[in-house]
């Protein structure tokens, strides 16, 4: 496990992008599932102005590790956010773009999404094998779209599983934890105070993580990379 932290959270984001332009530039690097979250956000904007010329964009396949089950022109789609601020800028062709369909019946939606990884991925002892998973972290310790109070849902035997939100209901597709542990990369990307303790409790493996879903992330052959504020990585504010 490797840990990175910056100053500010456009610090975080602007290194991850250039990280990409690492990683992509030797060619054997294809498949990468998004996620949803602010920071996310902050680095499609940063990749769309400041990296559209220096990365091999024809060469990417763009995947999700979670969806919000809405429309895609919903405010709240995962992929609605993406397409707004880096693939329509970009002009990234449709044929790269593989989202999950939230506007479908979840667990039909589910398993065809898990099809879908079957054909376009490699497969690694059976399981899709993406080059680099992007999670965040959220308050209550939920990565991609397993929450706490559905811990079973990270071990579940299929690729793919429909999750629901603990306080709005709301149905998420998302990547288990088969997946998400099985890619060549997994990076974190978490910023700002109100993770402080999240991050704490993970990277030092206090016992009441093993209760948050994010801290059963551990890719069995990849590398992690977590990518810290300063904030987040429970820095004492500066004036
Ligand atoms: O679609 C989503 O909501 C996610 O993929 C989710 O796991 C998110 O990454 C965390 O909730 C952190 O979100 P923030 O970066 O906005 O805090």
């Amino acid at each position: 496990m490797e840990k990175r932290i910056f100053k500010t959270k456009e610090e975080v984001a602007h290194a991850l992008a250039a990280s990409l332009r690492e990683w992509t530039a030797g060619g054997d690097f294809h498949h990468i599932a998004l996620s949803g979250g602010s920071t996310p956000a902050l680095w499609f904007d940063i990749l769309a102005q400041d990296f559209r010329e220096d990365l091999s964009w024809n060469s990417l396949e763009f995947y999700w590790g979670d969806e919000r089950c809405v429309a895609p022109d919903h405010p709240e789609s995962n992929y609605g956010m993406t397409a707004e601020r880096l693939l329509r800028p970009l002009g990234i062709d449709e044929q790269q773009v593989h989202r999950m369909r939230g506007e479908d019946l979840p667990a039909q939606e589910a398993e065809r999404y898990a099809g879908l990884l079957h054909k376009k991925l490699p497969l690694v002892n059976g399981v899709p094998q993406f080059d680099l998973v992007i999670l965040g972290l959220g308050t209550d310790g939920h990565t991609a779209s397993i929450f706490p109070h559905e811990m079973e849902l990270w071990d579940a035997d299929r690729d793919c599983v429909v999750a629901t939100h603990p306080d709005s209901g709301q149905q998420r597709i998302s990547l288990s934890g088969s997946v998400i542990n099985n890619a060549k990369k997994v990076v974190f990307l978490v910023t700002g105070e109100s993770k402080a303790d999240r991050v704490e409790e993970i990277l030092n493996q206090h016992a009441v993580a093993t209760d948050y879903p994010a801290s059963r992330v551990a890719p069995v052959n990849g590398d992690l990379i977590w990518m810290l504020d300063q904030a987040a990585a429970g820095y004492p504010a500066t004036s």
